[in-house]
């Protein structure tokens, strides 16, 4: 495929309370299946949806974790919404389309994501912004599929065998990409190890923001 005079970027939001290995694994064959030149991992500084949960760790812990979890692989984990100071997914789109008019962005999640996706703000303006790639979860495909935003999209599903050629779709458009199951959660991690924020590695005194802002 002869290679295009934009860089290529995968945006994977999340609260990474904290960030694991199925965030990495995922991303790495997303990375893969779409061409991607790199991906962004966006630590976000607070889920709308998750707004005044006790067990959110603060912002500098989870994005030293997202950080040391991304070591050695083309994803770089930021708090870019904390810095252009958007909470919406629709916002930090659109804030990112005008900062990087060079990059081609296309919007990751989970299948655990899609089900809920018609409670975020603005959702089919999101879908209308980015192409969105699916990736398959355990426990969570069935209500993914059967779920409000499906139904809106299903008749802009694309091919996973056309995955590559994302950036030339028109919008909206969704495919749905099936990895090797993993069942890995930060839930279950946290459940396992509630001080894990508490540990050197995560107790970062950096600012809560890179140190090589993405260009
Ligand atoms: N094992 C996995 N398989 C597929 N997608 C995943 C997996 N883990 C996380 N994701 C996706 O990564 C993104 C960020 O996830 P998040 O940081 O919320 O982790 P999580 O494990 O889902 O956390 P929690 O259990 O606290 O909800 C979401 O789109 C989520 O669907
Ligand atoms: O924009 C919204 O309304 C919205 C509602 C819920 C979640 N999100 C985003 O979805 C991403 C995944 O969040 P989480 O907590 O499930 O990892 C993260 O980037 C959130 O900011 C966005």
């Amino acid at each position: 495929m002869a290679r295009e005079a934009v860089t290529r970027t995968g945006l994977l939001g999340g609260s990474f309370n904290p960030a694991h290995r199925g965030h990495r694994g995922i991303t790495l064959a997303a990375i893969r299946a779409l061409g991607l030149d790199e991906a962004w991992w966006l630590v976000s500084p607070g889920n709308p949806l998750k707004a005044g949960r006790g067990d959110m760790a603060p912002l500098t812990a989870r994005l030293a974790s997202a950080r040391r979890m991304a070591r050695r692989a083309p994803i770089r984990a930021t708090a870019v919404e904390q810095r252009l100071g958007t909470r919406y997914t629709i916002d930090t789109i659109r804030a990112l389309k005008r900062r990087y008019p060079k990059r081609r962005f296309i919007w990751l999640m989970g299948a655990d994501n899609l089900a809920e996706f018609h409670r975020w703000r603005d959702w089919r303006s999101i879908a209308r912004e980015v192409p969105i790639a699916v990736v398959a979860r355990p426990g969570y495909d069935d209500d993914a599929l059967a779920g409000v935003a499906m139904g809106w999209l299903r008749r802009s599903v694309r091919p996973a065998s056309q995955a590559r050629f994302w950036t030339r779709w028109s919008l909206p458009a969704l495919v749905l990409l099936r990895f090797r199951p993993d069942p890995t959660s930060a839930t279950l991690l946290r459940q396992s190890n509630p001080n894990w924020a508490e540990h050197p590695w995560h107790r970062s005194d950096a600012a809560p923001d890179e140190p090589r802002p993405p260009s």
